[in-house]
């Protein structure tokens, strides 16, 4: 049974450290920056590969330091992701955010992680997130590219009518929460 609790994480809200500047690095800052381009974040590393170093020039308030991991850099974070091929550094990363109690994820390596990264679907404001319990990320890469095909386009432009009509509603919670049950009893149905 996958035991892990999903939660939505407000990325402007909070500030994140990105250890590592190589291509697995790249994949976890497009992960971050495509859910919220305004995400707080530190990214250090010894070396940057030349795209992600192009990239972050579309992202000024982003930090960059272009040097070797030094403790002080979890200092205000709440979350840390490590992208390094350092085995002590993925450790020392392990052992200094349980200490200051930041969640932290190593990539690729479960046993280190508090938190794993989801393979996301979204339509405009819903947003899907799929874990396999860590079992096959491929897997977890095809159920996204499924549900993509399956949910309509439209999806958006129907979370939006419904926040109307939720706003428009009289009554109390109960009576609300009846006739917008009833009115997208069969939602989905009808934009297939
Ligand atoms: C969802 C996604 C988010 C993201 O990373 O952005 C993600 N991995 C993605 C892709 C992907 N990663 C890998 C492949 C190669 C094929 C394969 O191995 O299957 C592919 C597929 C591809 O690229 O096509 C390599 C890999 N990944 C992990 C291991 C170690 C292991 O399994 O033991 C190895 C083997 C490394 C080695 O060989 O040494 C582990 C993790 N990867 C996770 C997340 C967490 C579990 C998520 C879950 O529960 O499903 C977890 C546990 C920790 C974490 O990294 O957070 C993203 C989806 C892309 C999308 O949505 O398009
Ligand atoms: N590239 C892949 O497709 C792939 C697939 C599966 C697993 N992995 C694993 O993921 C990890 C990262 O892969 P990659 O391809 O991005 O590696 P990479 O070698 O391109 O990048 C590693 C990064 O870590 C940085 N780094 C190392 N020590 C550091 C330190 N002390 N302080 C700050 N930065 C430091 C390096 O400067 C570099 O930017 C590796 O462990 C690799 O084995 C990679």
């Amino acid at each position: 049974m996958n035991k892990l609790f999903p939660i939505f994480v407000k990325l402007d809200q909070i500030e994140t450290l990105l250890v590592g500047g190589g291509k697995v690095a790249l994949e976890k800052f497009q992960a971050l920056i495509t859910n919220d381009e305004r995400s707080n974040l530190t990214v250090v590393a010894r070396e940057i590969v030349p795209e992600f170093e192009q990239l972050l020039v579309n992202y000024p308030h982003i930090r960059l330091h272009i040097r070797p991991f030094e403790t002080q850099d979890i200092e205000n974070k709440q979350l840390v992701i490590a992208a390094t091929n350092n085995v002590e550094l993925n450790d020392e990363l392990r052992e200094l955010t349980s200490l200051h109690n930041i969640l932290f994820n190593a990539a690729d390596k479960p046993d280190l992680c508090d938190f794993y990264l989801g393979s996301i679907v979204t339509k405009g404001d819903l947003k899907v997130a799929i874990s396999t319990n860590g079992k096959s990320p491929t897997i977890a890469k095809r159920v996204k590219e499924l549900l993509n095909d399956l949910l309509p386009d439209e999806i958006d432009e129907t979370l939006s009518l419904m926040s109307e009509y939720r706003e428009q509603l009289k009554g109390d919670f109960e009576f609300k929460v009846k006739k917008l049950n009833e009115h997208t009893k069969n939602i989905l149905r009808h934009e297939r």
